[in-house]
């Protein structure tokens, strides 16, 4: 369990965390999703103890970071996947790692087996290597000592789709287990093929946290009749808040409210769905102003 409560970061008068809270719960994957410069990765560098926090606090299975003896044997790490000393073998950065927290041997070549980086790969310098590669080694360090807790920062930042993929099923198998899981990202579907629990943050503040399917019910349920007007005057009569979309509808409750609706008032529906996008609707929205670049209206489709 990561438990983060009110945390704040300020660099001179710049807030790049602000007032952040949630728990990460074992046997769940939790997407930390946000926009470039949003705050995750300070966060994350704050859990870890290499940033220290203006205020709040927080604590992995009840402990601050720095309390914890052996870290690697509770929490597995992975902010930087360059930061491994570049003129060390990948093999060489895992057994050093093994040595520090008193492994056998034997785990380095398990995990260089479960990363899928081959004999002759695990031989080669660091600085050699691929980010793809960087991350797999990153992944193995951060497995090493069989941990409770991982935090991850963009960890598929450099693979290939198979790498993505196979990513995805290391989590979601390390969760089933009892893990906790906390993985950050600046891409919604990344997060979303994988995590149970999202948090979103938008200029070092939380704007939107919950399960995966709840946050993706946000984005409403589109709704088309043949009759536009009496669907309106239905939904409004129920007071049900709706976007008119060209050809239909897109109405702020669950489909089964509205077919509940539709079905008393007589409306026949030619459509009644989750909307599409909910997630990234969602994310763009609450991100709008956040984000570098302007959303504009159609861009999301
Ligand atoms: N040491 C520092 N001094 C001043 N500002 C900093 C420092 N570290 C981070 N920041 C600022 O804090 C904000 C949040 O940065 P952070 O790296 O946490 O974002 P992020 O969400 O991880 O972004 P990205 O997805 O681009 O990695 C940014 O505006 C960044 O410039």
């Amino acid at each position: 369990m990561i438990r983060i409560e009110h945390l704040t970061k300020t660099y001179g008068d710049y807030t790049a965390v602000n007032d952040v809270s949630f728990v990460c719960r074992p046997g769940r994957v939790t997407g930390f999703l946000g926009p470039n410069g949003a705050g995750k990765t300070t966060t994350m560098r704050i859990m870890v103890g290499l940033t220290t926090p203006t205020r709040g606090r927080v604590t992995l299975g009840g402990h601050r970071f720095d309390q914890i003896p052996n870290p690697g044997r509770h929490v597995g790490v992975l902010l930087d996947a360059s930061a491994q000393h570049a003129g060390r073998t990948g093999r060489e950065v895992l057994s050093l790692g093994a040595r520090l927290m008193g492994l056998p041997a034997a785990r380095v070549e398990e995990m260089l087996d479960m990363v899928s980086l081959t004999d002759t790969e695990a031989g080669r310098r660091v600085r050699d290597y691929s980010l793809g590669m960087r991350q797999r080694l990153g992944m193995a360090h951060a497995l090493l000592g069989d941990p409770s807790v991982l935090i991850l920062d963009e960890p598929a930042n450099g693979l290939d789709p198979a790498g993505i993929r196979w990513m995805r099923g290391v989590l979601k198998g390390y969760a089933d287990r009892g893990g906790t899981v906390l993985l950050s990202s600046h891409l919604l579907n990344e997060v979303e093929l994988v995590a149970d629990d999202i948090v979103m943050i938008g200029r070092g503040r939380i704007v939107a946290q919950g399960t995966a399917q709840e946050l993706a019910r946000t984005g409403g349920t589109l709704v088309r009749a043949a009759d536009r007007t009496a669907l309106a005057h239905a939904l409004n009569a129920a007071d049900i808040t709706f976007t008119p979309l060209a050809d239909g509808l897109r109405a702020d409750a669950p489909a089964a409210r509205i077919g509940q609706i539709t079905t008393t008032a007589q409306i026949p529906l030619t459509e009644l769905r989750p909307a599409d996008g909910g997630l990234e609707d969602l994310f763009l929205e609450l991100t709008a102003g956040t984000q570098r670049e302007t959303v504009t209206q159609g861009v999301t489709a």
